[in-house]
């Protein structure tokens, strides 16, 4: 649905060039919420701002709906345009202008009669939670209201795309989860994708599908959530992973408090329905092995728990390799730390 192809944006030119991104290639589907992680600096703006066009890219294409946008008329990109909402970390709302009228603000420009405009603003309204607030003016309402607003105005000409940049930043952390809240049941009920760029880890766990590492203008990971937080590759992914308090990985299993010279320790990570269901104990039933715990920790990645363990496993060892082929038969992903097997 949305296909950067080539990317490269560079400002400046001769010895004042700055290389903001370089050979992009992005794919993000229809319906699904995909998240653009990075540090200062990293390209994650300019990125967004090249999916509407608002930075034309130096190189390369942005297919939306399978319509290239650097290869139109102006004309023809603003119809392109109200296709693709969009909301900022601060909120940028007219400040003379009401609740309802920042929302018809789209409208307006669109030609939408009037009428059907209040129907619309009504409706809006009714979606984000602000129907009693329609006549205020954004210095009367707080972040998360303001947010509100922006996201009802960006959905105003029914988008099917919502890009947000550092949409949450600017809110503490109960309002950011009240509008993280938001984002999803706009992206369930209206089936909009949703693009969002972040430097909050937090933020990706909570909403996203899928989801890029950015850094130096380069994507240096992409894939689904889980599996690129579990498996990080990449340096960069793994100080995001840390800025959660329950880190989502356990990247080197601490063993310093079990004696090191027998047993085999593994590190478990179960995804899915599977983090509930008794696999380990089942298994060393059946193959006559003990364990012990030596680390763990359980948690959600949007809908997805998962779980990851390191254990210590005593017994023959035929005994402790059947266990490690028996949980990867039931699909666990488990990683053999120290033993005399490998
Ligand atoms: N208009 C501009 N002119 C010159 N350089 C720019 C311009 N906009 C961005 N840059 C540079 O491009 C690089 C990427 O900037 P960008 O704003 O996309 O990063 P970012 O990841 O969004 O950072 P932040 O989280 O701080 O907003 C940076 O080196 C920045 O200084």
């Amino acid at each position: 649905m949305i296909e950067i192809r080539k990317l490269r944006k560079q400002y400046g030119s001769g010895s004042r060039i700055t290389h903001a991104l370089q050979e992009i290639n992005l794919t993000i589907d229809k319906g699904e919420i995909y998240g653009i992680i990075g540090h200062s600096g990293a390209g994650k703006s300019t990125l967004l701002r090249t999916i509407n066009l608002l930075e034309r890219p130096t190189e390369g294409s942005v297919f939306v709906d399978g319509v290239d946008l650097t290869a139109l008329s102006t004309k023809k990109l603003q119809d392109q345009r109200r296709r693709i909402g969009m909301i900022f970390q601060h909120f940028n709302l007219l400040s003379s202008a009401t609740v309802e009228e920042n929302i018809a603000f789209p409208l307006r420009l669109a030609g939408t009669a009037k009428s059907e405009a209040r129907r619309r603003v009504g409706e809006l309204l009714a979606l984000v939670g602000l129907t009693e607030h329609g006549k205020k003016y954004p210095a009367q309402l707080s972040g998360g209201q303001k947010q509100r607003v922006g996201i009802a105005r960006a959905l105003a000409t029914n988008p099917h795309v919502l890009l947000c940049d550092e949409a949450t930043s600017a809110l503490d952390p109960q309002t950011t989860n009240s509008i993280l809240n938001l984002l999803l049941d706009i992206n369930r009920k209206l089936k909009i994708t949703i693009v969002l760029i972040t430097h909050e880890m937090q933020v990706i766990r909570s909403i996203c599908d899928r989801v890029a590492v950015i850094h130096d203008g380069q994507i240096v990971e992409q894939g689904p959530v889980a599996e690129v937080f579990l498996k990080p590759r990449h340096d960069v992914t793994r100080q995001f992973i840390e800025q959660v308090a329950d880190s989502v990985e356990i990247d080197k299993p601490d063993v310093s408090g079990a004696p090191a010279q027998d047993g085999t320790v593994l590190k478990i990570t179960f995804l899915g329905e599977t983090t509930y269901e008794p696999i380990l104990s089942r298994t060393v039933q059946q193959t006559g092995v003990t364990f012990s715990i030596l680390q763990g920790t359980i948690s959600r990645m949007k809908n997805t728990p998962y779980g990851q363990l390191v254990v210590r496993l005593q017994g023959p060892r035929d005994a402790a390799e059947n266990t490690i082929r028996l949980l990867r038969e039931h699909g666990l992903d488990v990683e053999v730390y120290s033993n005399g097997l490998v």
